[in-house]
């Protein structure tokens, strides 16, 4: 049975489905699509290199052609016979054209050729460049390529292996080269082939490690010798030169210019000498501003004396440093060195220092100097007058320690003394001031309750001293030490004039009992009412501060504890 046409629409169909399954796209592998490349490219070359061939074979056929052209002209003139000379010269015109034209053609094939060659050698270098380059200038390139692989026979195998490139670059993507990176020779900083760490001569050969510096002509040097030698004898040079000028007379003065300077060097390291290795009558006023900050002493109130270094320089009478030596005070406390001079001196005192600092002593010692000089109370009457001194303190216990620390001096100088303190029977207290007593300790409170029932008479009491004043203020004691101030004779008193800023005026008769009155208070803290009561009671005082004004002091522990204050509101927990 003969097979039937397809029918027009299996056709279509069969069409359609062609198209569809062309339209898919159609995954080719690597290999596949390098191959199909390759294939598409030969094509090319091959159409390329067909038309090329015609258009040489044209060109050859082309002189051929035109020479019936000649022969017919030839004919032609042969035919006139008339002008022969200029047939022939007309023949020798076309074939000097025709050589012309030959010489001409050699010469393009020749520099075609030569182009052919430059271009080859440029296309070798650039081939690396040029694989970077875009894909449209890459298949240009491409193209010329083409073009010269087939004017030549060894060109060909340079093409193939550049169109293989070319294509890989194209359909496998383009292989990055590396970037050099040329030598920056704009840069000022002359750049070395090799590293300056890696220059080890200095390490081996010692001709390297001081190198030589570029030395000139001129400026008094040499060339070729080292400069520091040349300026080493230069100067020696000169020295000697001017050693050999000098006359005798200058040399002398020299001499003596010198000495004197050794001298004054001396002077000036002897005088700056620490203030513990010199005499006494070697400090100067800078040593003790030296001192008084060594011992954070601060002084106030015109012109106060010098501190004392030691107790040998206190000028003490001879049993009353035999005393303080046999206490075993060796060195003055700060407060001491500076309150006791301005004590021996008659003159009011307000230190303020801290609790344990040695104040007992500091004002126990002037009254002792001053008591020590007056005759003993052997009469009735002397003793009926009360004691040369009163020692006031806020508290029992503080007057204790204070009556402990008199004792141990007043035992060895035979100076006695009496505690009129609450708590201890009145009458007792009273026989024991009619015995006669130099010095009395007391609280204000009992002291003004003694006074005021006659027990005590303060008529001879020249030295007042108000021990923690700020705490007797704190705990209301001020009428009553205002009160007996009041007992203390009036005739004693210093007056507020500019006379008794003068040391001889303070001092008159200070070895007798009618010396003028001298008050000392201590305190921690200088209050608005410290001072109130300073102003009322004492005249021009000095004022020693011990410690940093406004710091806490060194030996005193403060200690702040923060507590939540609990409110009851009368909701109590059982
Ligand atoms: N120069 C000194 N050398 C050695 N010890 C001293 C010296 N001066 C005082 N003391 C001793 O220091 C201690 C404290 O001295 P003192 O009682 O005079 O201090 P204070 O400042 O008066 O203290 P408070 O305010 O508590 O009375 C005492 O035991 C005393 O013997």
């Amino acid at each position: 049975m003969a097979a039937e046409p397809p029918s027009l629409e299996e056709l279509l169909e069969k069409k359609k489905q062609e198209e569809n399954e062309l339209a898919k796209p159609k995954f080719l592998s690597k290999a596949e699509r390098a191959a199909l490349a390759l294939k598409r490219r030969e094509e090319e070359v091959a159409k390329m290199r067909e038309a090329q061939k015609q258009a040489e074979e044209a060109r050859k056929n082309w002189g051929r052609e035109e020479k019936p052209v000649d022969d017919r002209r030839d004919r032609d003139h042969g035919r006139g016979g008339v002008d022969r000379a200029d047939r022939d010269r007309a023949t020798d015109r076309d074939r000097e054209r025709e050589r012309d034209r030959d010489r001409r053609r050699d010469r393009r094939d020749r520099s075609r050729s030569r182009d052919r060659r430059r271009s080859r050698s440029r296309d070798r270098d650039g081939r690396r460049r040029d694989r970077s380059r875009s894909r449209d200038r890459g298949d240009r390139r491409d193209r010329r390529d083409d073009r010269k692989r087939n004017e030549g026979e060894s060109d060909v195998e340079d093409d193939t292996g550049k169109m293989a490139d070319a294509v890989k670059d194209r359909y496998l993507g383009k292989q990055k080269e590396k970037k050099k990176r040329g030598r920056r020779l704009h840069e000022k900083k002359f750049v070395f082939d090799w590293d300056a760490g890696e220059d080890t001569s200095q390490d081996y050969n010692k001709l390297y490690q001081s190198r030589h510096e570029i030395q000139f002509y001129g400026r008094g040097s040499v060339a070729g010798m080292d400069v520091n030698t040349q300026k080493k004898e230069k100067n020696s040079f000169y020295q000697e030169m001017m050693e050999a000028r000098r006359t005798a007379g200058e040399k002398e003065q020299e001499k003596n210019r010198l000495e004197k300077e050794m001298k004054k060097e001396k002077k000036v390291a002897h005088d700056d000498r620490h203030w513990r290795m010199k005499q006494l009558h070697e400090m100067t006023d800078r040593d003790w501003r030296i001192f008084r900050e060594d011992f954070n002493i601060s002084i106030k109130g015109g012109k106060v004396p010098r501190p004392l270094r030691n107790w040998e320089e206190a000028g003490f009478p001879q049993e009353v440093y035999q005393a303080v030596r046999e206490i075993g005070y060796l060195e003055p406390t700060p407060i001491q060195r500076q309150a006791i001079p301005i004590g021996l001196q008659n003159r009011d005192v307000i230190g303020v220092a801290e609790t344990g600092s040695g104040k007992t002593a500091a004002f126990l010692l002037p009254l002792l100097v001053w008591i020590t000089s007056l005759p003993k109370m052997e009469r009735q009457e002397h003793r009926d007058n009360g004691p040369y001194a009163i020692i006031m303190a806020p508290t029992r216990e503080l007057a204790q320690q204070i009556e402990e620390e008199t004792n141990k001096f007043g035992k060895l100088l035979g100076i006695k003394t009496v505690s009129v303190i609450g708590g201890a029977s009145r009458e007792e207290q009273g026989m024991k001031l009619r015995m006669g007593v130099e010095v009395v300790i007391a609280t204000p409170g009992r002291l003004l309750d003694v006074l005021e029932n006659r027990y005590l008479l303060l008529n001879q009491c020249s030295y007042v001293i108000l021990d923690e004043a700020d705490r007797m203020l704190d705990m209301g004691f001020e009428p009553d030490v205002q009160k007996v101030l009041e007992y203390l004779p009036s005739s004693n008193q210093k007056k507020d004039t500019d006379e008794f800023d003068d040391e001889a005026a303070l001092m008159k008769g200070f070895e007798t009992r009618e010396k003028y009155r001298q008050t000392v208070m201590f305190t921690a803290t200088m209050s608005p009412a410290i001072e109130r009561l300073a102003r009322q009671y004492l005249r021009r005082p000095a004022v020693v501060h011990i410690g940093s004004v406004g710091k806490p002091t060194e030996r005193v522990e403060q200690v702040c504890i923060f507590s939540i204050e609990v409110r009851d509101h009368g909701m109590k927990t059982r």
